[in-house]
């Protein structure tokens, strides 16, 4: 892969490798700090948290949570089956293959090894899609009267917590820079378009129609993957040849092991 990568996707990974460097040098009495916010921005718990208790305080709300987790977190695995490095391998492949011998190195962590492709970053756009989702359905339902001030509290707050978790993600090696704004932009542009409140009224039948289509995205990807003589487990591969510890490589965290999540918690919720 490293070798087939045009000139300027190679200066891409450089520039962020350097900025990586310098947010870890930055942060490094940090670390339990960035391994929490990366959890926060886990689309996991946009499943287990953010949806029941969005839930619980406002229906309509808590089910497009769901519907946007779930179509953010498709749409992601989906963009990203094909490629997308991670630094935390990067790194080690260029200066293996490529002999580039300057390339920084880069420190690990427990939560760094995610072992599908890197781009977009899929914390990244799950939480700006969730949080945006949240934030404007606070604006509409949540005080009688939203003024000035509340719109701009929410939208502070939204802005603070999606940049820290960008930072998490790069403090820890797991994205470049491009891939975690790529991700933030696509997740807000997401949540914009199914912003409208069409999944209160949608049947047990719209339910199982929308987890069939998804299924079959996934399939026909994975297939066309296999048919172009391609390996759909390649990021798995190379997770588990550069990650500093085999401990912390996960296999719930490659997006086929997302996807049964994701279609599960859909037809579980009608
Ligand atoms: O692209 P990212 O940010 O590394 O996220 C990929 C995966 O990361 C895993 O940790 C999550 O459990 C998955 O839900 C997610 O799809």
């Amino acid at each position: 892969m490293i070798g087939e990568e045009p000139g300027i996707m190679e200066y891409v990974h450089l520039r962020g490798v350097e900025i990586i460097q310098q947010i870890q040098h930055t942060f490094r009495h940090h670390v339990d700090l960035m391994q929490f916010l990366t959890r926060v921005g886990d689309p996991r718990y946009a499943f287990l948290i953010y949806f029941p208790l969005a839930y619980c305080f406002h229906r309509s709300t808590g089910t497009r949570v769901l519907w946007i987790a779930c179509l953010s977190e498709w749409l992601n695995g989906v963009l990203k089956i094909l490629h997308g490095e991670r630094p935390y391998w990067w790194v080690n492949e260029v200066r293996l293959h490529d002999h580039v011998v300057n390339v920084p190195s880069l420190e690990q962590y427990s939560l760094t090894c995610e072992t599908g492709p890197g781009s977009p970053s899929g914390h990244a756009m799950v939480t700006s899609a969730v949080l945006y989702s949240i934030g404007t359905s606070f604006i509409k339902h949540g005080v009688k009267h939203t003024g000035k001030l509340e719109r701009s509290l929410v939208w502070i707050s939204f802005t603070i917590v999606l940049i820290a978790v960008n930072i998490s993600r790069l403090f820890i090696a797991t994205h470049f820079p491009h891939q975690v704004v790529a991700g933030s932009i696509t997740g807000i542009l997401l949540a914009e378009v199914v912003k409208h409140e069409h999944t209160n009224h949608l049947t047990f039948c719209h339910y199982i129609v929308w987890s069939l289509l998804l299924v079959s995205g996934v399939f026909l990807t994975y297939t066309g993957i296999i048919l172009l003589g391609l390996n759909p487990l390649w990021s798995l591969d190379l997770a588990k040849k550069w990650c500093a510890r085999s401990e912390w490589v996960h296999p719930d965290t490659t997006p086929f092991f997302a996807f049964v999540r994701d279609v599960s918690s859909l037809i579980g919720k009608y």
